[in-house]
């Protein structure tokens, strides 16, 4: 498979405090990968110098065959990030078709216009729309030059339930046709379910990397949920074989072990005062949790 993207022993120092720590990652074309992490965990820093908009301080960033700052290269990607920058004065048509000037190869702008689901809008000022409908129009704009390579940092924040179904959609049907899609976002549902890699970093440094099932078996957490009766013990809960954390809520009791059948036989073995017995395989967000806490 081609390479799209290649960090080499990336580093991203701010006043001599590494953002991004030695990061070495490689990502072929058209693969949809989520990069996930903390608050703080660099995130930002590694997706804005993919995009040539900061450079590393150590390290070297290949993408598409080039340099991020290359015109050619950058004629091939196109990038949705937090804050959008609207222009002063242009509506949202005018916003949309100023952006498609850019590329050589521009979506219609119908069709933009209907990815942003701003058609009733498009004759506002793009100033004066909502937070949620910039966030759109931002979406749009990525898409402007029908790009090869998308980056999305954080896409759906802000985003009501319907505009965020249509956004997923439009992205499924880019990696449908093979597009490859570099995504960060805290809402790991949507990562487990758009995502074929997920690269994890905390404190800038990659701390896991696979599909989303190889994230979860890794981390081997299953929950076990019950209702504790009024005469069982914390003492009696932690003296478990196999019992990682124990977390109360109220009489709900959530148990993490890498064996819930062991936990489960010894909780029957020794009558505990329990009731409303669930098990559950550990979601990403449990994987997620654990690795950032190592
Ligand atoms: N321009 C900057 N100047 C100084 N420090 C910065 C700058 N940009 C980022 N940092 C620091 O670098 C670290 C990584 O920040 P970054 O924004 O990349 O994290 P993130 O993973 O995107 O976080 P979030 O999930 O909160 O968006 C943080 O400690 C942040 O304070």
């Amino acid at each position: 498979m081609k390479s799209i993207i290649q960090l080499d022993q990336v580093t991203k120092e701010f006043k001599g405090k590494p953002a991004v720590d030695d990061l070495s990652l490689t990502i072929n074309a058209g693969s949809v990968v989520a990069l996930l992490g903390p608050n703080g965990a660099g995130k930002t820093t590694a997706v804005s110098m993919m995009l040539g908009l900061l450079q590393p301080t150590k390290g070297k960033i290949r993408i598409l065959d080039g340099h991020p700052q290359d015109k050619a290269v950058r004629n091939r990607m196109g990038a949705m990030l937090q804050d959008v920058n609207v222009i002063d004065g242009l509506t949202v048509l005018e916003t949309i078709d100023l952006f498609r000037h850019y590329y050589s190869n521009p979506l219609p702008l119908h069709h933009l216009l209907h990815i942003s689901g701003l058609e009733s809008e498009k004759n506002k000022r793009a100033s004066a729309l909502s937070g949620g409908q910039k966030r759109r129009l931002g979406f749009a704009l990525a898409l402007a030059g029908d790009p090869e390579l998308l980056f999305l940092d954080e896409p759906t924040v802000g985003m009501d339930i319907t505009a965020r179904q249509q956004f997923w959609e439009t992205v499924r049907t880019m990696a449908a046709k093979g597009r490859t899609i570099i995504l960060t976002t805290h809402y790991l549902e949507e990562a487990d379910s758009i995502a074929d890699r997920i690269v994890v970093i905390n404190k800038g440094r990659l701390i896991a990397d696979g599909t989303s099932t190889e994230i979860k078996a890794s981390t081997n957490r299953k929950t076990i949920l019950f209702t504790a009766g009024a005469n069982l013990t914390e003492d009696q809960l932690s003296s478990l074989p196999s019992v990682g954390e124990v977390v109360w809520s109220g009489r709900k009791v959530k148990i993490t072990s890498p064996d819930t059948d062991e936990v489960i036989f010894a909780m029957i073995q020794r009558q505990l005062d329990i009731k409303d017995i669930e098990i559950h395989a550990g979601g990403l967000e449990d994987a997620f949790q654990f690795l950032v806490q190592q």
